[in-house]
């Protein structure tokens, strides 16, 4: 890894600055809107889905909607948020930057994992926006500089937490789609149509990306393989798995053991969260 992505186990918020040599800071169209994809997550380890969400959602934005894609962001949860399987957000974020070493547009920002405290999703999503449209003041196009589209990118089990109560507040709902709207990955195992009925309101912001080539892989799924002493090769990029093994993550067992049949392993509510994200996570990962 290259020295300048490493993250210190000691880096705190004064050491950080805003990653931005990937962020496309021009674009020679006039009439397509800039659009700067944030995945938020644990990525507890990163997996090539993770990455192909993003290959995904580009593709769709291209053929499907009048945004242009300027760059993208991963930004891991930090150590607050309680939830078995996550080891420390350093690891996290290094296994995150490994896995985009070789990409021209996706960045990792450790902004959020910086925080000691949970931080809820519409305020990473500020920050980005922040960073990206007050202090850079977003891209320069042939009319003039012109502000980026921030938007979330998850996976529809996510965005289906969004109709159990108690896991988001409701203005943090309205303000996330209102504001920056969702590209939402199909994910087997979840019912994209009974995910999004609850969300009709805001369904002019959010755009759903078909998986082409179904692909279930899951953190849960690579854990429970490290744990089983199987190979996880080709589920999670190289040096991710040389970062795995270097490291020796993932050797314990969860609190769950994954439920020793690959089910989620929830710890059950999280800062800012109900149990119910637990319950209504533990679908997505059958068993491996
Ligand atoms: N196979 C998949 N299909 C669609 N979306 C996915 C898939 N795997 C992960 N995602 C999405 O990626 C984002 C980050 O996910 P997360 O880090 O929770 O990965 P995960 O594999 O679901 O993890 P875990 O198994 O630990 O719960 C979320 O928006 C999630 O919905
Ligand atoms: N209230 C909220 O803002 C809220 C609620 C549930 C999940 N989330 C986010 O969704 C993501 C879920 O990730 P996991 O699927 O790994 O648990 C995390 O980034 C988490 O912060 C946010």
């Amino acid at each position: 890894m290259a020295a300048a992505d490493q993250i210190r186990g000691d880096m705190t918020l004064s050491d950080y600055s805003f990653p931005h040599s990937r962020l496309r800071r021009r674009i020679t169209t006039t009439d397509r809107t800039p659009l700067v994809l944030i995945a938020c997550g644990s990525f507890s380890p990163i997996t090539f889905l993770h990455l192909r969400m993003f290959e995904m959602a580009a593709d769709y934005a291209r053929f499907n909607t009048q945004f242009e894609v300027v760059g993208a962001y991963l930004s891991c949860v930090g150590d607050a948020y309680k939830k078995s399987g996550l080891v420390k957000a350093e690891h996290r974020i290094n296994m995150c930057s490994l896995a985009v070493a070789q990409s021209s547009w996706i960045s990792v920002d450790p902004w959020e994992a910086l925080h000691a405290e949970y931080l809820e999703t519409a305020k990473v999503l500020d920050h980005f926006n922040d960073e990206i449209n007050e202090v850079i003041g977003g891209v320069e196009t042939p009319n003039g500089r012109k502000k980026c589209h921030i938007a979330l990118l998850a996976g529809a089990d996510l965005i289906q937490t969004m109709s159990t109560p108690g896991v988001w507040a409701d203005k943090d709902i309205d303000y996330i789609l209102k504001n920056f709207g969702a590209f939402i990955v199909e994910r087997t195992g979840t019912d994209i149509d009974e995910a999004l009925s609850a969300l009709q309101p805001w369904k002019s912001n959010i755009w759903v990306i078909q998986q082409l080539v179904q692909n279930d892989i899951s953190s849960t799924k690579v854990r429970l393989f490290l744990r089983r002493d199987m190979s996880i090769r080709y589920l999670v990029p190289e040096p991710v798995v040389q970062y795995i093994e270097e490291h020796g993550l993932y050797e314990e067992d969860g609190v769950a053991a994954a439920s020793a049949g690959g089910a989620k392993d929830r710890e059950g509510a999280r800062p800012g969260e109900s149990k119910g994200v637990a319950e209504a996570g533990s679908s997505n990962s059958g068993g491996a």
